[in-house]
């Protein structure tokens, strides 16, 4: 898709020999081991391979563990490798990082991008990410041209989900677009790229800060000098991002007498003042939903849960009903000593004093608690892949009865965190195994024990999911237990076996509460597509007694996959494994089918009403999702700030020949001229100090004061390590970067009052990072230099550094 170019946030992800590099990326996919074998820089425990990519920051290298046989299956990472004197030249750049970790470690949800760990030696910091290998979203974009309804549909509840799972913890991304959005290999939606990601909270949650990509920022962020609600300007992103799904191309992008885009303020009148046009392929269903978000005044655009409700979700509202906290409960009620109680085992525990309230310590923390060895599971001998499904099974669960041994703590007042040890004399599980060969061989590293990951990390979560009882055994005596078979087949949310996180849904499944056992809807109920073949089907079959959709499908029913069966998909054996993913997701390249018996219907009606203009157009009541007003109005109404709520003709939907449509749509392309641009966000008033600290006072890492203008010392308790593992932990604290200079005292007023009302909210940008020692053939840049060339990337950022702009 020509017309949807890459657009960033600061800069280009520039790649020279781009061949070059996808061969290589292949082949460090393929046979990492081979790999191994080879002279490869390391980063911490994993070797570092090719570069996925580039962003602002650096280069994102695709990272691996390391195997000690030929039969272990690696775990594979992506490795942002940003450079420490960058970020002490940058202060921006050092908000930016410590805004995106924070965020990442209290968010875990199947959309959202899992931060696996940070570690950093004396030239780089490297956050750890799940690796996601499905590739960017708008390349997937541009090779579709676009999206079949239903593939755009699917992918947009994930991604609604995403943010309102997001929401719900109080941080908004700010910067959603299809460049930050990645697709794993099951071609489900994952939100990165955190750099601009705020928290707001209910009685303060105006924002400032204009941030995030031209073309896809709200209008209010630019065009208003007023505070804008950072939710609404998310769901006018994910607005921008669903027309470009179905379009094919982005809904504004240059007017002609501003070609190249540079002139940001007059984009945004054009934006404000060009009605929302669709292309005749957009059906109506799609299109109200479109009509209700991209609305100018974000008063009048509709809320992520009303976008949850919409007519055109519907075959995804179970998924959607699942409640935000459902994610995080599901943690909870797996691993709740590492709520309360913080890490076990041979990290040393590290948890907040400050915070008594085990909540808002886990949202204040100013660590990364140390969970790695927990979560980490010893790679599968690739032999496991081709196993019957029995054993593969088995397999897991032998695993897991391991695993679970080795977590078992001792110890019981909740308090005494730092005495909790993990039992590890009794279970030489392939886990411990794997550590204690790090550590022996890296000497240097110091194994996985110096590692600091997320509480309640995914991984985690999969290890732990499957502790509590056999696969296929069921609870609820209402419900008829599935097969091993009927597990993998489920409706239309296929699971493969070997997912390697629990991204797909399953509408009508219900976990029992006591252990992970999975309730299907029975296969054949289904149509042959997976799908009910009707809305009234749909509904009886997941609510046989009438009840609301919501009610039935709240978070004590709907369930995530079996988590542990994904495990067996980790590492590139996964790639070649004979599991059909199609079955996961959907098929991608079906027919652009309504997905119901409702939204044909309606399209009819629509279609017919369209003939006949002239009425009125009914106003879009934006909390109001009961369906797609078809009247016409004559011209755009403006509403009380002088915005348009660019109504939409439906009748410009009418049937037209094939022939004229391509002719039109070529036209579209051809006019559609995409700048490459952005928005700097201007954080001009980030008070960024460099001051270091770690559990010995000594220097280490880069810091800077909270925005109450406290150095806090929670991330001063830090419990040494045991002898032989890394002890330079060093804590990282960041100003309120939305408190700036432009605001003045009036500014830090409102900011010290809302802290005194909400006590410890803002301290929640600090993070610690676990430091590496080096050898030789660590990462360090040597040969790597991510600044060595200037790339155009590089000056692109330059320009809008030079051009930021601020309202
Ligand atoms: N977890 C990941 N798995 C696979 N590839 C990734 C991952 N994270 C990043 N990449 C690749 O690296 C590229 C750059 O990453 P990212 O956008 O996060 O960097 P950035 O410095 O934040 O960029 P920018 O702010 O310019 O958008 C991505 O476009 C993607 O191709």
């Amino acid at each position: 898709m020509a017309s949807v170019p890459k657009r960033h946030t600061y800069s280009g992800n520039v790649v020279t020999d781009r061949n070059h590099h996808s061969v290589q990326k292949t082949n460090d996919i393929l046979h990492p081991i081979r790999k191994n074998q080879r002279k490869h820089a390391t980063f911490g425990p994993y070797i570092v391979g090719s570069t996925l990519g580039e962003g602002e920051f650096g280069k994102v290298k695709l990272g691996w563990t390391k195997a000690f046989s030929p039969n272990e299956v690696p775990k594979q990472v992506a490795i942002k490798l940003i450079r420490r004197d960058s970020i002490k030249k940058d202060a921006d750049k050092e908000v930016k990082i410590y805004r995106e970790i924070n965020a990442l470690k209290h968010l875990t949800h199947p959309n959202i991008i899992y931060l696996e760990e940070v570690l950093q030696n004396s030239k780089y910091i490297g956050i750890v990410l799940e690796f996601v290998s499905g590739g960017e979203f708008y390349k997937y974009i541009q090779r579709k041209r676009r999206l079949k309804e239903s593939s755009a549909c699917r992918l947009f509840a994930q991604l609604i989900s995403g943010v309102d799972y997001m929401h719900s913890k109080g941080l908004v991304h700010r910067d959603l677009k299809l460049e930050n959005l990645l697709l794993d290999k099951h071609e489900n939606l994952v939100i990165t790229d955190f750099g601009f990601v705020n928290e707001f909270f209910e009685d303060n949650e105006l924002m400032r800060t204009s941030c995030g990509s031209p073309c896809y920022a709200a209008p209010e962020l630019v065009v208003s000098t007023k505070a804008y609600e950072a939710r609404k300007a998310d769901v006018w992103s994910c607005g921008v991002i669903l027309y470009a799904m179905l379009a094919g191309y982005l809904p504004w992008d240059d007017d002609h007498e501003n070609p190249t885009g540079d002139d940001i303020a007059r984009l945004y009148q054009y934006i404000t003042q060009t009605p929302l046009k669709f292309p005749e392929y957009i059906t109506p269903v799609p299109r109200d939903l479109l009509r209700r978000i991209l609305v100018p005044n974000p008063r009048r655009r509709v809320s992520v849960r009303a976008i949850q409700r919409h007519e055109w979700l519907k075959p995804h509202h179970a998924f959607l009903s699942i409640q935000p906290n459902y994610w995080d409960e599901q943690l909870r009620k797996e691993r709740p000593q590492l709520s309360t109680r913080g890490d076990v085992g041979r990290h040393t525990t590290y948890s907040s004093p400050t915070s008594p309230d085990p909540k808002s310590r886990d949202r204040n923390s100013l660590i990364i608690e140390s969970t790695m060895e927990q979560s980490r599971v010893s790679p599968q001998p690739l032999a496991s892949r081709s196993a019957s499904s029995t054993d593969d099974s088995s397999l897991i669960l032998n695993n897991a009865k391991m695993n679970e041994k080795e977590l078992r703590v001792v110890g019981e007042h909740p308090s005494d965190s730092t005495k909790y040890v993990r039992d590890i004399k009794n279970s030489p599980s392939p886990i411990e195994q794997t550590t204690a060969r790090h550590s022996s061989k890296g000497k240097k590293h110091t194994s996985v024990a110096g590692l600091v990951t997320i509480p309640g990390s995914p991984t985690t979560v999969r290890t732990r999911d499957i502790l509590s009882e056999p696969i296929g055994q069921v609870s609820d005596p209402g419900q008829k237990a599935f097969t091993q078979e009927e597990f993998h087949r489920i409706g239309n949310y296929h699971v493969p076996r070997s997912r390697p996180r629990p991204t797909s849904y399953y509408p009508g499944l219900s976990r029992n509460n006591a252990d992970n056992s999975l309730m299907d809807i029975p296969v054949n109920k289904l149509g042959a597509t997976g799908r009910s073949s009707d809305s009234k089907n749909l509904d009886r079959l997941y609510n046989p007694e009438g009840k609301s959709l919501n009610a039935v499908h709240d978070s004590t029913k709907a369930t995530i996959s079996n988590n542990a069966i994904m495990l067996l998909s980790e590492g590139p054996a996964a790639k070649t494994s004979p599991v059909d993913y199609h079955h996961a997701i959907g098929d991608l390249n079906a027919g652009d089918q309504p997905t119901t018996e409702a939204i044909v219907k309606m399209n009819e009606d629509l279609a017919y009403k369209a003939a006949e203009s002239g009425s009125p157009r009914e106003k879009i009541d934006p909390e109001n999702d009961s369906m797609i007003s078809t009247k016409k109005e004559p011209n755009a109404s403006t509403d009380d700030e002088g915005m348009e709520t660019q109504p939409e003709n439906v009748s410009r939907s009418s049937k037209k020949s094939d022939a004229s449509l391509n002719k039109e749509n070529k036209k579209n392309y051809d006019r559609k001229r995409f700048s490459f641009m952005s928005l700097y966000s201007s954080l001009n008033g980030s008070r960024s100090t460099v001051e270091s600290r770690n559990s010995k006072g000594n220097s280490v890492a880069v810091s800077s004061r909270n925005p109450s203008g406290q150095s806090n010392k929670t991330g001063s308790k830090i419990a040494q390590q045991q002898s032989g593992t890394i002890s330079d932990n060093s804590v990282l604290k960041v100003p309120n970067p939305d408190t700036n200079a432009n605001d003045g005292g009036k500014r830090n007023e409102t900011n010290d009052n809302a802290e005194d009302r909400n006590p410890g909210r803002s301290v929640r940008a600090s993070v610690m990072i676990s430091t590496l020692r080096e050898d030789g053939n660590t990462w360090s840049g040597e040969g790597h230099n991510v600044d060595a060339q200037t790339s155009t990337a590089r000056k692109v950022l330059n320009f809008f550094k030079r051009r930021s702009m601020r309202v």
